[in-house]
């Protein structure tokens, strides 16, 4: 008898925390279908228990504004099939009162914003070399090869950032000026399972003072794997950042690869991840270096966040000049020809 103990009590205490969390969702989508039914009974807890996180996950319902900004962003349309019907209904239900507003009051401009030229001014391997605080800063990281120098480079359009296909490139912490408005910081990956033991205990002695002693540190983006998500690496990293109080947002790239409907699925399972988090930010950033896909978006937050952000009309007159010039560029080449 003195062996069922333990078990009945762990099972008592999965109930609970089971029922807890069915009830602290804030969306009906989080929670699976098959706790959705009856959420509250023994029989099912014990059946969401035995699902694979490959069930789980296909389980999510993601609401239809998710969808429908992922669209918006660039990430695809939705196909029509029958599975999908509900939302498609849904969708042109909105989309027609949308129609309707945007007859009245006119569909909103939205202007391609631009960074300064990106330059590398200082690399550290050791806490002493940073260079001295002077202009806000952003810095990236996040696992290796998740795509954090491709993401600086694609923001800021630019090669200056060196990428590989090799996990492991970046070693040291680098800053980049970006014109002379802010700093953009490229981290080495964490978890990164090439490196001996020291060196990786080395980067993260490194990465952990820069990012908690750093004054002029403004913003931290942990940067995922679309088709991976979250994993133990991140979650410890999460909480480092969570315990030391630095405010903290996910960035989703490779988004590309995934499907629109996986893509929505994994941002819900992310979301879940970091509502719980106080320094964590609750939007999570999606975008693809590779097609652009909400780069524009995410350029606009940032110029945002730096206390840089012109005016629509600064962005639109950059972009009518270019436009021109590149016109009159063709023109003369066809002149020519
Ligand atoms: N399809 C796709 N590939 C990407 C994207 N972003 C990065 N990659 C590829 O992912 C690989 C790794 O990119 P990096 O930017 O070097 O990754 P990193 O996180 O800086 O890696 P470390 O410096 O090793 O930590 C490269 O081959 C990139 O071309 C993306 O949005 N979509
Ligand atoms: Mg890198």
């Amino acid at each position: 008898m003195q062996h069922y103990r333990p078990i009945t009590r762990l099972l008592k205490r999965a109930i609970t925390v089971d029922q807890h969390l069915a009830f602290a969702r804030p969306f009906t989508s989080l929670t699976t279908t098959a706790n959705k039914h009856k959420p509250d009974t023994k029989k099912d807890t014990t059946a969401t228990d035995t699902l694979s996180n490959r069930q789980k996950f296909n389980q999510i319902q993601p609401p239809i504004k998710l969808y429908e900004k992922l669209e918006k962003l660039g990430f695809g349309t939705l196909l029509k099939t029958k599975r999908y019907s509900g939302l498609h209904k849904q969708k042109a239900r909105r989309d027609q009162q949308r129609q309707q507003y945007t007859e009245r009051v006119g569909p909103p401009p939205e202007p391609k914003y631009a960074f300064p030229l990106l330059s590398f001014f200082a690399g550290a391997k050791v806490p002493t070399s940073f260079p001295p605080e002077s202009l806000d800063e952003i810095a990236f990281v996040g696992r290796s090869n998740v795509g954090k120098s491709s993401l600086i480079n694609s923001v800021a359009e630019s090669s200056v950032v060196r990428t590989s296909d090799k996990p492991g490139l970046t070693q040291q912490i680098n800053f980049y000026n970006v014109g002379k408005l802010f700093h953009m910081i490229d981290m080495p990956g964490y978890g990164f399972a090439f490196v001996d033991d020291a060196e990786r205990e080395q980067w993260r002695e490194l990465m952990e003072t820069y990012i908690t002693k750093r004054k002029t540190l403004k913003r931290v983006y942990v940067v995922l794997d679309a088709r991976h998500g979250v994993k133990v690496a991140d979650v410890d990293f999460f909480k480092m950042l969570n315990s030391k109080q630095v405010k903290f947002q996910v960035v989703l790239t490779k988004c590309d690869l995934l499907v629109l409907p996986n893509l929505a699925k994994r941002i819900v399972t992310v979301e879940d991840h970091i509502k719980q988090l106080r320094n964590a930010v609750k939007d999570v950033v999606v975008v693809s270096s590779k097609t652009d896909a909400g780069i524009n978006q995410f350029r606009k937050e940032m110029l945002f966040l730096m206390g840089h952000l012109q005016p629509k009309e600064f962005y639109q007159a950059i972009q009518a000049a270019k436009d021109e010039k590149e016109a009159r560029r063709a023109k003369s080449a066809s002149f020519k020809r």
